[in-house]
Parts: structure tokens; sequence; C-alpha cells
């Protein structure tokens, strides 16, 4: 995959960026949490206890359509196990993102994100819209990383290449496999959907970017951030959160769930572009992650979206005199500009008044 394209190209054009955004500190060397990265305890306020915690879904279980349904209608999210990806390439990817973050933060710079590219190593990019930094550091890569994993490595890149590579091959097919789930448990056909995979020209070019996350341990995590409150761009993320917790979602009435690891699985959270196609049946999962003071804690996130000039809109199928359409057509490329601008607040921007 080449990089000039709808992901890379929106983040070009944001202004905003400057590289106290992008350069992450050396956190080894850090023993007391700095002004810098010192957030009120009120935003890193912690979870709340809940019985009933973000769904499971077994996908050999007959009952999957219905969980994934309510699970997406209920909490945008859900954690899918029996999914089929190799436990042994999970464990490799988390072999290979410690393996980079264990690195010197000197060597870890030599492949550092340029203001004008999306992948490479780097503070999270939402960071901009945060005067506070956060603790946590990341590596995002399109395609093959070889570019920036020769920097880290000149003779040894290999191991580190072939496994990204191998897992967004595996992590492809099993969106598109939870995707047409989802489309499914909402009676949506391949043909009602057809549209939103589908570019003018009838190429099928889904854009994904892979996401390396690493939050180190911190001196003082009643203070410190990891990843703020957002919602992802993409359709759908798979996120492999290992098994240190820190994730937690939004709950409307109810405020911060942990979402607790489970060993093999993946958490799904529906996307900004998904909402739009669901008419809002589906909601798009508020997340953020926190930090601890023992673990070291690593995440891998896989953000799936469609080709760059496709349309998407609600389907009309989900659109009826009680469900009155929510959204204005909308590429992923301009919706990513949008959200490059107003982060949070970039799904108001293409809603129609109700
Ligand atoms: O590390 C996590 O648990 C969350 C990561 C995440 O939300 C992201 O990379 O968008
Ligand atoms: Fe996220």
């Amino acid at each position: 995959m080449n990089n000039n394209n709808s992901i890379s190209a929106s983040f070009k054009t944001n202004p905003t960026i400057n590289l106290d955004h992008i350069i992450p500190l050396d956190f080894k060397t850090v023993l007391k949490l700095p002004k810098s990265h010192s957030w009120s305890t009120t935003t890193t306020s912690t979870h709340v206890e809940v019985d009933e915690g973000v769904p499971v879904v077994d996908l050999a279980d007959p009952e999957a359509l219905t969980l994934i349904r309510g699970a997406c209608e209920k909490w945008g999210m859900f954690q899918v196990t029996n999914h089929g990806v190799p436990i042994k390439l999970l464990k490799q990817i988390e072999f290979q993102s410690k393996k980079l973050f264990g690195l010197p933060t000197n060597q870890k710079l030599l492949a550092v994100r340029s203001p004008e590219e999306c992948t490479g190593y780097g503070l999270p990019r939402i960071s901009t819209f945060f005067s506070k930094l956060f603790w946590s550091e990341g590596f995002s890569i399109m395609g093959s990383p070889l570019h920036h994993a020769r920097q880290l490595w000149p003779n040894h890149h290999f191991d580190f290449c072939n496994v990204m590579v191998e897992y967004q091959k595996e992590l492809m097919g099993l969106t598109e496999r939870i995707l047409g789930l989802m489309f499914t448990s909402l009676d949506l056909t391949q043909e009602d959907v057809k549209c939103f995979s589908e570019s003018k020209n009838g190429s099928k070019h889904p854009q994904a970017l892979l996401q390396l996350n690493s939050y180190p341990i911190c001196p003082d995590p009643t203070r410190a951030m990891g990843l703020a409150p957002h919602t992802d761009s993409s359709l759908l993320t798979l996120l492999y959160q290992t098994n240190i917790s820190g994730l937690q979602v939004f709950r409307e009435n109810v405020g911060w769930v942990l979402v607790n690891p489970i060993s093999g699985a993946f958490v799904v959270n529906v996307g900004d572009l998904m909402h739009i196609i669901c008419n809002g049946r589906f909601k798009t999962a508020l997340h953020r992650a926190l930090v601890n003071q023992t673990h070291h804690r690593i995440s891998v996130a896989y953000f799936y979206g469609p080709p760059k000039d496709v349309n998407i809109s609600p389907s009309i199928k989900l659109v009826d005199r009680d469900h009155p359409i929510l959204y204005r057509p909308v590429t992923w490329k301009e919706f990513l500009d949008s959200k490059a601008t107003h982060f949070n607040k970039a799904l108001d921007f293409i809603r129609f008044d109700v």
C-alpha cells in the first residue's frame, strides 16, 4: 500500500501538528510524572463496577448473530472468542511489539513518524487535540513496515516485518467476517452493502491501519492518561489488548466500564463509519486507555475501513418513519479530514437536523 492515500493525506493537511505531539517522552528516565503529563484526577477518574460487562461472543455460538446485534446496539463493543486467528500469531505480535518499544529512545526515534505521514513511531495522533500529553507511545503500519523497520534494525527486521504482514492478512479476513455478521444481524444482504465496499470502477481495496500501542509503567497512574476518550474513525476496529487491563468504554448513564482482558480474545469496536451505515442503530464506542504502576501494557489495534472514494451513508433499508435518516454521505477521506479538525465532534458536522 503506498502512503499517498486517504489516511495519510488527512493528517498531512492538519496544521496543528507540532513535534511535541509526535515525540514521546523517554519514559524510562522519568521518576516523577512531569507537569506536561499530569491530567486532572477528574479526567482520569476510575471506572465503575457493573454486574454485566462488555458482552463476549463465541463465534461458534448459534446465538452469535443475536448477541452481536445486542452488543452493538447497547455498547458499540464486544469481545470475540473462537475467531480462528492462531494464538501463536498473537504471541508473536506481542513479542515483536515489546521488542520494538523496549529499544532505547534514541533508536526508536530513527523511525519517528514525520508530520506529513501517518506511519512510524510517535505519540498517538489524537494527542494534538489535548494540551496535556499521553503516557504512551505508538508505532503505525500500513501494509509492509519495511521502510521504518529497516531504520530500527538494519539487518534484523525480517521477523518483525513478516509478523506484521501476516497479522494484517489474518485480521483483514476476520474483520470482513465479523462485518458480514453485523450486517446479517440487521437483515442487510450482501447486495444491500456492496456499495460500501466497492469503488465506482469496481475495485475493492479496503484501507487498513495497524497501530501498536505501548503504555509504559507510570509513577502516578491516577494523574496520567494513556489514550484520551475517542471513537475510532473506522468501520470496525479489532483490538488485541494482551493480558493487562487498561481499556475502558463509556456507557451513557453508567460511566467508564473496564473491558476485562480475556486471553486470546479480540475487542471489536464499532467505528464511526459503521454507526453511519447503520443509521445510528449501532453505537460508536467511546473508549480510552488508562495506565498502571506495575505493568508495561501493550495493545494492537487494527483499523479497517472502505476504499477511499466510496460514499458511506445510512443504508436505506434502515431508514423509515421511525428512523429518519441521520447522516449525509461522506467518504472515509472526507470524514478523516473532518475528524482531523473537529475530532470527537466530526459526526455532528455530517448529521442532518432532525
Ligand atoms: O490500548 C487500548 O486498549 C486502546 C487503543 C485504542 O483505542 C486505539 O488505538 O485506538
Ligand atoms: Fe481506539
